[in-house]
């Protein structure tokens, strides 16, 4: 049984067709998985469902061996935007997670200063979010999801406005501390070339359905040489006519 175990799940919005349609999925203790697809095709929803944030209507998924019903507290989440609070320090964004549970600790501050330091913000500890580039917010927020270690991580495409080698860099810096903390995740991506760099394995999503899987056969740590390899490139291009020509 995998660490997270998706069992033939369906679920509608109400007045909608099917939008997840008997999708099974297991992740292993310590992978990391991205599900790809077209906008629309119902990636969001399947990571809302996992992450316990909406309800299945048929079917079952568990997370370490118990039922998901709600967000657990084993999970964090990144979404697209950052979503800081303008008035808290970078240092306090971060701890934000462990003050809303009780008295922050000194081992909570080495934590959240070891993770800043390795998303390369050691030197904005008492900046606030307005004086930070985009890239930089986004690291806060992969610092501030990471702070109590969570042992599943749900991304929805935190990556997706930035720009190419911030992005890259980014990748780097979050398959490195889930490396370190041992996280299992799931990440959403439209990009075909960041979830091949990124994963253990990958799902692609039509209309509401896994319609392919692979495992991704590259060493780790990965490598930016490896993004030019054919290996890489013959994967994503397979991928990609799996995907159709549409616009993705
Ligand atoms: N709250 C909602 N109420 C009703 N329908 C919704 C709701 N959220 C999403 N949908 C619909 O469910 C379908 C899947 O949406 P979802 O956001 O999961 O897709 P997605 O693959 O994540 O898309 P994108 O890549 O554009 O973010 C779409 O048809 C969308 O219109």
């Amino acid at each position: 049984m995998g660490f997270l175990t998706v069992n033939d799940v369906t679920y509608n919005y109400q007045g909608k067709g099917s939008v997840i349609n008997r999708v099974s999925w297991e992740i292993e203790e310590g992978e990391f998985h991205c599900l790809l697809g077209k906008s629309g095709c119902g990636k969001t929803t399947f990571l809302k469902l996992a992450a316990g944030l909406l309800q299945v209507d048929t079917g079952i998924i568990s997370l370490n061996g118990n039922i998901v019903i709600k967000p657990s507290p084993e999970a964090g989440f990144v979404f697209q935007s950052p979503t800081l609070l303008e008035w808290k320090t970078v240092m306090d964004n971060v701890l934000l997670p462990v003050s809303l549970r009780g008295k922050v600790k000194g081992k909570d501050i080495e934590y959240a200063m070891k993770l800043l330091d390795t998303v390369g913000l050691a030197d904005y500890l008492q900046s606030f979010p307005a004086q930070l580039s985009g890239g930089q917010q986004s690291r806060v927020a992969i610092a501030r999801a990471l702070v109590e270690q969570p042992s599943m991580m749900f991304l929805d495409e935190p990556f997706a406005a930035l720009d190419a080698i911030t992005r890259e860099e980014l990748q780097d810096d979050l398959l490195k501390i889930c490396k370190q903390q041992n996280t299992t995740v799931l990440f959403i991506t439209h990009d075909i070339s960041e979830a091949v760099y990124l994963s253990d394995k990958i799902a692609v999503m039509d209309q509401g359905s896994i319609v392919y899987d692979t495992a991704v056969d590259l060493a780790k740590p990965r490598t930016v040489e490896m993004r030019y390899s054919s290996y890489f490139n013959e994967l994503c291009l397979k991928i990609r006519q799996v995907m159709g020509g549409a616009r993705l």
